[in-house]
């Protein structure tokens, strides 16, 4: 069986180089083009890859995207900064090229994708949710793509099921004291040296409280997400967001 073409864009960064480093070992792959910030994108095409791993900056994802959709490539990405008017734009890319995917996945560590998908399940059932991510201190953005998508999951299952707002008193705060407000969920961000990537969710109801907590130690966590994000891809045309779609979790 002929191994897939993947390229990595944004190889050199932290998550990107671990990237290149899994794609190379895997059997089933040919790591064909690692792509730094300023080389050419063209190399794409000329190295014939198949799918793209993107791995790179909010500012430089979109335009990373419209190339390979442009050019029938098939793209799995991790990258952050995600707004609806984004997606809106991929997904009128994605219109000229029916047959190309792209998963955009906000963590593709599996215990964090697991932890996003109790957390929805849960919300119901407890008065008060707030997320609370914590990251090293080099990350560009907060609050982190998981959190905010995490805050979405819950704030959407919380409507399906009719639960009312959640409790908060609060009349005087400095502000940032109750987080980011993502659709009525809180969401607060810790930047601290010594952390990688990690997730709180807590739920409070009366007389308990279930915290829902998820580690990643290294960036090896993200491999097998990304891995399996470049066999899927291939065959589920148009865009995918959320590696939760690719898990079969029923
Ligand atoms: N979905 C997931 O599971 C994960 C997502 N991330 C996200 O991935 C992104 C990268 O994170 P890090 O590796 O920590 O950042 P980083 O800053 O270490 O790496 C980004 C790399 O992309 C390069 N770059 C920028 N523009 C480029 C372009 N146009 N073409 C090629 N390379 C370009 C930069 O020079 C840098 O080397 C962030 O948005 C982060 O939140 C990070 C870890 C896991
Ligand atoms: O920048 C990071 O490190 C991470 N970014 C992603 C995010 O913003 O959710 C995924 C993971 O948390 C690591």
């Amino acid at each position: 069986m002929s191994k897939l073409r993947v390229a990595v864009l944004g190889a050199k960064g932290r998550i990107g180089s671990e990237a290149v480093r899994a794609v190379g070992a895997a059997a089933d792959m040919e790591l064909v083009a690692a792509l730094g910030r300023g080389d050419r994108l063209e190399t794409l095409v000329e190295s014939g890859a198949q799918v793209a791993v993107e791995l790179t900056t909010p500012a430089s994802v979109v335009g990373n995207l419209d190339f390979c959709v442009r050019h029938g490539i098939h793209a799995v990405v991790g990258t952050t900064g995600w707004t609806d008017e984004r997606l809106a734009h991929l997904r009128t890319t994605l219109e000229a090229s029916p047959e190309t995917g792209v998963l955009i996945a906000p963590n593709f560590s599996i215990g964090a994708v697991l932890t996003m998908t109790f957390a929805a399940k849960a919300a119901r059932w407890f008065e008060s949710v707030e997320v609370v991510e914590l990251h090293h201190p080099n990350k560009a953005d907060a609050p982190s793509g998981t959190a905010t998508r995490t805050a979405q999951l819950i704030a959407a299952a919380r409507a399906e099921a009719g639960c009312a707002p959640q409790p908060d008193a609060t009349v005087t705060a400095l502000e940032g004291a109750r987080g980011a407000d993502v659709d009525g969920v809180p969401v607060h961000a810790v930047r601290l040296r010594g952390l990688l990537a990690h997730q709180e969710v807590l739920l409070g109801g009366e007389g308990e409280t279930l915290t829902l907590r998820h580690d990643s130690l290294h960036h090896s966590s993200f491999m097998p997400g990304i891995l399996l994000g470049v066999r899927r891809v291939v065959d589920t045309p148009g865009l995918t967001f959320g590696l939760e779609n690719y898990l079969d979790l029923g």
